[in-house]
């Protein structure tokens, strides 16, 4: 048998826990503050509140927390952390992850997501369904990587980037913290912590007509 807790009832968390559970997980319960209102996630049981869980840090092999935003599943991943979870990393059996990539714990690489040769990615992180992490990239700590976003070759995001669903990033760019790619951007330039950048070729928001 082997346990594992999800923190966060989400849409985000079934897909986690599809991914847990076709990667040889055999037990899997959700823990979420909004019980016992929500009682389940999907068909699978929610059992108690996050607090519940960092009380019975004993009773499960693994945790992961399934939150989509980045800077509260930080601060999730790391209450687990402290009360003595082991945070797990979950892979879908259909994603491709190279040998010589590292991967941090607490990340999550969902359905035909890859992530190829020296790839570097931090703890925390969600590479989603179909995300593509090319060579020699970095990746920081509790960033995303939407559906279908590509890192092209060498490319360097720090911590709690936000990349939306089908954006591009083109070999070699630098994306500093927190930076967030709007869904179908096409980023060519290096960009500074904190910015929102959108469009084809991507600019930040404010500078938007
Ligand atoms: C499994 C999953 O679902 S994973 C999640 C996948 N979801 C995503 O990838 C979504 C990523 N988020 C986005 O792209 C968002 O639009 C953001 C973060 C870039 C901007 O969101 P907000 O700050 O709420 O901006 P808002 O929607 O008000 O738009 C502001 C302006 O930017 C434009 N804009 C917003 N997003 C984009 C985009 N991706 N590309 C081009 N322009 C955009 C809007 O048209 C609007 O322009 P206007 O002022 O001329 O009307």
């Amino acid at each position: 048998m082997m346990r594992l807790a999800i923190l966060g009832a989400s849409g985000h968390g079934k897909v986690v826990a599809d991914a847990a559970s076709l990667s040889g997980w055999t037990e899997i319960v959700f823990f979420d503050d909004a019980w016992p209102v929500v009682a389940n996630n999907g068909p699978w049981d929610v059992v108690g509140a996050g607090s519940h869980l960092l009380a019975q840090a004993a009773g499960f092999d693994g945790a992961v927390v399934a939150v989509g935003n980045n800077a509260i599943r930080m601060a999730k991943q790391q209450e687990l952390v402290l009360a003595g979870l082991k945070l797990v990393s979950v892979f879908h059996p259909s994603a491709v992850v190279s040998p010589h990539a590292t991967v941090g714990s607490g990340t999550v690489v969902f359905a035909n997501a890859a992530i190829n040769a020296c790839a570097t990615l931090g703890e925390g992180c969600i590479v989603n369904t179909g995300a593509i992490v090319e060579h020699d990239c970095v990746v920081g700590d509790f960033s995303h990587l939407s559906p279908n976003s590509v890192l092209a070759g060498g490319v360097t995001i720090g911590r709690k980037v936000w990349v939306g669903a089908g954006a591009t990033v083109k070999q070699l760019v630098v994306l500093g913290d927190e930076v967030t790619v709007g869904m179908g951007s096409t980023v060519l330039r290096d960009e500074s912590a904190g910015q929102t950048i959108v469009g084809v070729p991507a600019r930040p928001l404010r500078f938007q007509d």
